[in-house]
């Protein structure tokens, strides 16, 4: 008989992009093909082997975005569990990139002001919303980002 390994879990580096003329956020949907298609999220994806979270997140906003990160403010560190995957999301604060945005995955962005006016938001991603909301002096409400929230009102 052998005991079944705790799952392990996905690590990801995720950027959370502040504009620095009016602090607005960089959010973007997630591409189609991908689990949660057209979901909104911060821009950035898993560690390959042997990557730093530093070194993950330049090379997804690259592939992405097409800028290129100039520096990566290491802030929290979250979990996840949805029904498919474990994730550790390794959070980051960027505020200095080179280059242009450019879509390569025919995904959308938008710079947002909180709350998020776009629907739904990931749900691994909402304690970010609200730390930040914290940072702010706004209030935070996680209803409001949930699918169900799409088709109320
Ligand atoms: N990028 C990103 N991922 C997030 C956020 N919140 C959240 O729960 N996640 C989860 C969703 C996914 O399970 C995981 C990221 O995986 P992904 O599939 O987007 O990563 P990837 O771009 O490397 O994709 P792939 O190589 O599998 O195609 O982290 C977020 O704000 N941004």
């Amino acid at each position: 008989m052998s005991t079944p390994l705790a799952q392990q879990p996905t690590e990801v580096a995720v950027g959370v992009l502040i504009r620095e003329s009016d602090g607005a956020l960089l959010i973007t949907s997630r591409p189609e093909g991908k689990p949660r298609a057209g979901w909104w999220e911060f821009p950035g994806g898993k560690l390959e082997a042997g990557e730093s979270v530093e070194q993950a997140l330049r090379r997804e906003l690259q592939e992405e975005l097409g800028i290129t990160i100039r520096n990566c403010l290491a802030w929290k560190v979250t979990e996840h569990a949805y029904s498919h995957a474990l994730v550790r999301l390794h959070w980051c604060k960027v505020t200095q990139w080179d280059g242009d945005f450019e879509m390569r995955e025919g995904q959308q962005m938008a710079w947002q002001q909180l709350p998020l006016t776009v629907r739904p938001v990931l749900e691994g991603s909402l304690p970010v919303l609200q730390w930040l909301s914290e940072e702010r002096g706004l209030p935070f409400d996680a209803a409001v980002y949930a699918e169900s929230a799409l088709s109320e009102k």
